[in-house]
């Protein structure tokens, strides 16, 4: 069986990632959505193990001795990383799976892993990106700031991903996410083994 692909998916805080991915996998069967582990305090409704994994900096830093994270950086004074053990038996067992991580995360992804695929999920303008942080009510006016100011340095990386995906209607950019994940699969440097077999029997006939 080959192995799953690697997808990665990122955009500006507020720009709509945790409700894609959401509806992602209510629409669609085919993804492992990684949950990560963070310092920062759980939203009302949030729960351990579903949206994160909320453990202490001390515990945060033991997983990171333990070498147990793919990846991990620092966002706005908390610390965010990506479970070892979930990511590779999923991707073993040929599974998509999709890390929901910061650009910093992004690039040390795509060193390891050069074929990974990396999605930019953009809001259709700034300054609905400002209304959809404000509405959504779960950030302080201050932390709301250094999000936007967060934004602003990320925007100058988004030539580092393969695609970038405009989230304006949901159901659109859902659809879409889908569509580029699925085409990925046809890629020819993903399907050298089964080319080698038609290359093997096509020698055979002739
Ligand atoms: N590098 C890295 N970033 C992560 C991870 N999990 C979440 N993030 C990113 O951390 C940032 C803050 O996440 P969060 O506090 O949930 O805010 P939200 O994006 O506004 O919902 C977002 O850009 C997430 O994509 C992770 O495991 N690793
Ligand atoms: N396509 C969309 N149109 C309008 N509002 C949206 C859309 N996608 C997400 N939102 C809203 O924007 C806010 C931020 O979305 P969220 O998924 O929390 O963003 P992120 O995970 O990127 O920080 C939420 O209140 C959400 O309901």
């Amino acid at each position: 069986m080959s192995k799953g692909i690697l997808v990665v998916v990122s955009g500006f805080s507020g720009a709509g990632k945790g409700t894609v991915m959401k509806r992602l996998m209510e629409k669609y069967n085919n993804y492992a959505l990684s949950v990560s582990v963070t310092t920062r305090s759980p939203r009302p409704g949030e729960q351990d193990g579903k949206e994160y994994f909320f453990r202490t900096r001390e515990e945060f830093e033991e997983l990171i001795q333990k070498d147990a994270l793919i990846e991990y950086a620092q966002y706005v004074k908390n610390y965010y990383g990506t479970p070892r053990a979930y990511v590779e038996e999923q991707l073993n067992a040929g599974k998509d799976v999709i890390l929901e991580i910061e650009i910093q995360g992004a690039r040390k992804i795509k060193a390891k892993n050069p074929e990974a695929l990396l999605i930019f999920i953009a809001p259709p303008s700034m300054a609905e990106l400002k209304n959809r942080l404000v509405g959504r009510g779960t950030e302080t006016p201050q932390v709301i700031e250094s999000r936007l100011h967060r934004a602003a340095e990320e925007s100058q990386g988004v030539e580092e991903y393969d695609y970038l995906l405009l989230n304006d209607e949901l159901e659109i950019c859902v659809d879409e996410l889908h569509r580029i994940i699925q085409s990925e699969h046809s890629r020819i440097s993903r399907n050298l083994g089964f080319i080698q077999e038609l290359r093997k029997e096509a020698s055979q006939l002739g």
